[in-house]
């Protein structure tokens, strides 16, 4: 069997009260996209911070080819790229500064016209991070998590707040990556229908389905991913569920 990309097994992470990952265990294979679902809150989160190594698990394991993203930090940090929500990046710093100091981080980067074509942001190379527009932001954020060549890809919600000629530039960019392993955090059911093999469907920190969206859609008893979303956790997609009580 060909070694996974990222392994998952049986991570649990608590805050104080909160279980917000229990027992989630998961693997991502070369070349293949997962996709991470649930409601806010559900734990999306946490599970792909704890794969970062950007926290750590109170128990269970994670690894990255191989590598435990907390102990073996450096060598993880050039195979893996990663887009948060909300990156923070040094405001007053213009487009081509921040790819020119990310790729100074990578012994191998994409060249700084690759990046920046990929996103379509040639014509604000010269612009501050913190005069871009919202969507333009978050087209920088994602060459940024790509510049390195990892072989590993974690996006956030990738085209959440982008306009839909954006988002289909975006996913041509991600399907493109045919060689890199990618965990796609989403509440958009086209953009997981499209570009994602697997999902794994979190609710309350647990995994409540998983394989690929047909397959969901077919346990569910449902005529579409969104119908089978709603029917395994009783929340709609734009639910929040540290809300579910209140009746
Ligand atoms: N730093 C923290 N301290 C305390 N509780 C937290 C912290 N981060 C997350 N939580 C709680 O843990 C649970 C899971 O949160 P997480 O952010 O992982 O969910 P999510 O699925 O990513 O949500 P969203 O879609 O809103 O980003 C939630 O109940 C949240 O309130």
């Amino acid at each position: 069997m060909t070694e996974p990309a990222v392994l998952v097994e049986n991570i649990r992470k608590r805050y104080k009260d909160t279980v917000a990952v229990d027992d989630v265990s998961f693997r991502v294979d070369p070349g293949e996209v997962l996709g991470v679902l649930g409601v806010n809150g559900a734990g999306k989160s946490t599970t792909i911070e704890l794969v970062a190594g950007l926290r750590a698990p109170d128990s269970g394991s994670v690894r990255v080819l191989g590598l435990d993203p907390r102990k073996d930090r450096k060598a993880v940090r050039q195979l893996l790229g990663v887009q948060l929500q909300e990156a923070q990046l040094h405001d007053a710093l213009t487009v081509s500064e921040l790819v020119d100091m990310y790729r100074s981080f990578y012994s191998d980067p994409r060249s700084a016209d690759e990046v920046i074509e990929m996103v379509e942001l040639g014509g604000k190379r010269d612009t501050r991070f913190e005069s871009l527009s919202g969507g333009q932001q978050q087209r920088l954020s994602i060459a940024l998590a790509l510049v390195g060549r990892p072989r590993v890809v974690i996006l956030d919600e990738l085209t959440t707040g982008l306009d839909p000629r954006a988002r289909r530039r975006i996913w041509a960019a991600i399907e493109a990556l045919t060689e890199e392993s990618v965990i796609l955090v989403s509440h958009a059911m086209d953009e997981v229908q499209r570009l994602c093999d697997r999902v794994v469907l979190l609710d309350a920190g647990r995994i409540v389905a998983e394989g690929t969206p047909a397959d969901v859609v077919s346990q569910a008893g449902a005529a579409n991913l969104e119908e089978a979303f709603v029917a395994i956790t009783g929340h709609d997609l734009d639910a929040d569920e540290d809300e579910e009580d209140v009746a």
